[in-house]
């Protein structure tokens, strides 16, 4: 497996670096669990948005990002996922990370500081140049798309 080592800054003072570090909760996890580092209990209202601070910032290698996703406990147990699944840390940022969790459930969720409340998944960055052609190769699929193979 490939592992890379990722610059890591707090955005806490010293005394409240009570959260912990993201980590990988099993052997086999793709995704290392981040927590929320909200000072106190932060409501999520049916339907809301709300950013929620993770107290770190990094600095990836050129070449990387991370790609911010749901636990799926929470979505499925408590309809609490991210507004904008997966949400992306460029290898450039360097800002702290932010966590941007919508309640689709009918009741209120708490977040309370130390929750797991997403996990992030390192993956390489591929980029690309566009080459302007005046058609395209044909296909079997052509431009069927959107279920026109049926549900
Ligand atoms: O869930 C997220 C998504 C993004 N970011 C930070 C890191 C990322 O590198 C930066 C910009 O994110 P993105 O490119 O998705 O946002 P944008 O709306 O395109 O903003 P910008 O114009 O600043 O790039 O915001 C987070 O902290 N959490």
């Amino acid at each position: 497996m490939e592992k890379i080592t990722i610059k890591l800054k707090w955005f806490l003072p010293p005394d409240e670096r009570d959260i912990h570090l993201p980590s990988y909760e099993t052997f086999g996890s793709a995704g290392m669990d981040v927590e929320a580092a909200v000072r106190k209990p932060l409501p999520v209202s049916p339907g809301e948005i709300v950013l929620v601070p993770t107290g770190f910032g990094v600095a990836l290698p050129p070449g990387f990002e991370l790609q911010v996703r749901p636990r799926s406990g929470l979505a499925v147990k408590h309809g609490i996922t991210l507004i904008n699944s997966p949400g992306t840390i460029d290898s450039d940022y360097r800002g702290e990370i932010k966590i941007a969790l919508v309640n689709h459930s009918r009741a209120d969720f708490m977040v309370r500081r130390g929750d797991r409340i997403a996990q992030l998944v390192v993956a390489p960055v591929t980029r690309a140049d566009f080459e302007i052609v005046v058609e395209l190769d044909v296909t079997e699929r052509g431009a069927g798309g959107f279920g026109h193979t049926g549900l």
